[in-house]
């Protein structure tokens, strides 16, 4: 039994569906939900995190992040709360490459297990894959992990932390289309495969030793 462990952006999902789709979303509604949850201690905590406390100049720095695509904490939370909001008054869609509900299926089939770990945070993680065009693909994962629950994607600690709820490292495998993600996980003891999916931004990007995959129909587990 291999624990496949997928991160979203690049490798489940285009990130043409998150920046286009899920930011421009979020973009407007950040105001306003910080302005409505101020007593909410998570959004007490993201202000403080990001050193901001007035509305305006915390939304000044949640813009440049998402600009920048800066995957920092407090904007995830934020970006996670309004996005569940949004899949739960159907106002939002989620995007999956072809190939991925059948594989998906096809390992869980197969008794082997499913985990994601992603910069979005867990509460948007989870409508994603609930509401996808292929049916609900959430049933399919056991576990859920983000930078709050486990730490950041590019420090081995953190893929440490996540083999002590999953088991050996040897028996997990990272799907990813980020090296230095990759590398975060085989620093752990972790197995690891590159995604490079046609037309992605990471079409020229060195993978080092890591094994690299277009579709998920390539990975035998
Ligand atoms: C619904 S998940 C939101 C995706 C997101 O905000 C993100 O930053 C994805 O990054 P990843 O770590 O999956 O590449
Ligand atoms: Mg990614």
């Amino acid at each position: 039994m291999t624990t496949i462990v997928l991160d979203i952006e690049g490798t489940t999902s285009s990130t043409e569906s998150v920046h286009v789709g899920l930011y421009a979303y979020a973009r407007p509604r950040l105001g306003p939900y910080i302005d409505a949850h101020r007593d909410d201690p998570d959004v007490r905590a993201a202000l403080a995190e990001i050193g901001a406390d007035a509305t305006a100049e915390a939304v000044k720095v949640l813009h440049g992040w998402m600009d920048g695509d800066v995957k920092a904490t407090p904007l995830k939370t934020l970006q996670g709360r309004i996005w569940a909001e949004g899949f739960a008054a159907g106002e939002l869609t989620s995007h999956v490459f072809p190939d991925v509900p059948p594989a998906l299926r096809a390992w869980h089939a197969s008794g082997h297990r499913l985990a994601v770990f992603s910069s979005g945070s867990v509460a948007s993680q989870r409508p994603w894959f609930a509401n996808t065009a292929h049916g609900d693909l959430s049933v399919l994962v056991d576990h859920w992990f983000d930078t709050v629950n486990a730490g950041p994607k590019r420090e081995p600690a953190s893929y440490a932390r996540i083999a002590r709820t999953l088991g050996d490292p040897a028996g997990l495998l990272f799907l990813s289309d980020v090296p230095a993600e990759l590398d975060a996980a085989a620093a752990a003891g972790w197995r690891t495969t590159g995604v490079r999916r046609p037309g992605e931004p990471n079409a020229a990007t060195p993978f080092g030793p890591h094994p690299v995959i277009t579709t998920f129909e390539e990975i035998d587990l």
